[in-house]
């Protein structure tokens, strides 16, 4: 058993810094040094609520908290540059649970291109983690959610209803198809996305954290317009057909309303070629709401924590 300290060294031991890192890891706070405005954002995991130590390694929960955040610095067109863990265990919790986490941490964090450059450990009756993420616009405009024009095109990158068919199988205890259980446990985030959306002229653009729909209504809502969903350009991979026919669920609903596989979902204007990854999903008209095929969507729009 290490002390808070010892376990601290042990966790921060290699980790990479890049460039914009003045003062790294280890000091009363960290000091960055960013060319452009600074972007900051923060999502907590909690278990049973979104994760379960039963369904996922420990490494996988790292890289899904890294992964989570870095999406929302994707959203806005940013740079992703840093972030800081807080995390909070349960003192009988094997240390090794902690090592393998910030493991997994550290390894999401090079893929994503971000250095980790702070956080904080507790005790508590469950693991909870908080990460914050710190971006750079660069001198760019940041991509809202309230930029949407009537006429644009709304397109996606990324997957749609792996995760959500993978959460599936694992509350029925099973762990196959592998491939979507995978992308619930960590979501592979199309790093390098969001600039590249930006850098096409993206108008408005979210990732997909609680669900496609309910997603969309949100840039609906900030930018007042109606988003409709064109289902006949909507592909449902194979493997979440799989599950909707095992489960008897509509295999639509897992891609417009599963969410966390966190896919950058963004408004374009009509006629702008996509950025090579991204794919057509519907338009934007003059109105309010999210519709599907024109029609309003009497299934779930996505995840609610408290709905
Ligand atoms: N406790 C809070 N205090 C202040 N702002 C919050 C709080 N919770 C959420 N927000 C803000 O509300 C907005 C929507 O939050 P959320 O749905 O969690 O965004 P996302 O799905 O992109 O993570 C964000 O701008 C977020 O920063
Ligand atoms: C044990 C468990 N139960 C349920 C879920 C499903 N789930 C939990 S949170 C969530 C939505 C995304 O999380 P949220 O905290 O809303 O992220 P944000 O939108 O703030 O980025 C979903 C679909 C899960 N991942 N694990
Ligand atoms: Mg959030
Ligand atoms: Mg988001
Ligand atoms: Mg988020």
């Amino acid at each position: 058993m290490s002390s808070e300290f010892e376990l601290i060294d042990t966790i921060t031991a290699g980790v990479v810094v890049g460039d914009d890192v003045v003062v790294p890891v280890g000091d009363d706070a960290a000091v960055l040094s960013l060319a452009g405005h600074t972007v900051v954002t923060t999502d907590m995991l909690i278990e049973n609520v979104h994760f379960k130590r039963q369904w996922s390694s420990a490494r996988s929960i790292g890289r899904k908290a890294i992964a989570v955040n870095v999406s929302d610095l994707e959203a806005m067109g940013a740079r992703p540059s840093s972030v800081v863990i807080a995390l909070a265990f349960p003192k009988d919790l094997d240390q090794q649970w902690v090592v393998d986490f910030e493991a997994g941490a550290k390894e999401e964090c090079v893929a994503a291109g971000v250095s980790l450059v702070g956080g904080d450990l507790s005790s508590s009756a469950h693991v909870a983690i908080c990460v914050t993420a710190i971006g750079d616009m660069e001198g760019t405009a940041p991509v809202t959610r309230a930029g949407a024009r009537p006429g644009d095109v709304v397109a996606v990158c990324g997957k749609l209803g792996w995760a959500s068919a993978g959460l599936v199988v694992l509350q029925r205890g099973f762990g196959s198809p592998k491939d979507v259980v995978a992308e619930q446990l960590t979501p592979s985030v199309p790093y390098g996305q969001g600039i590249a959306a930006a850098r096409a002229g993206a108008t408005a653009m979210l990732d997909v954290s609680d669900g496609l729909l309910g997603d969309l209504a949100h840039i609906a809502e900030s930018s007042q317009v109606l988003i409709d969903v064109d289902t006949a350009l909507i592909e449902i991979p194979e493997q979440v057909q799989r599950v909707a026919a095992a489960t008897g669920k509509p295999p639509l609903g897992f891609v417009l309303a599963g969410g966390e596989d966190h896919a950058l979902a963004a408004t374009f204007p009509p006629g702008a070629p996509l950025p090579v990854g991204w794919r057509r999903v519907g338009t934007v008209a003059e109105g309010s709401g999210v519709t599907v095929d024109g029609q309003p969507w009497d299934g779930s729009l996505g995840w609610d924590h408290f709905g």
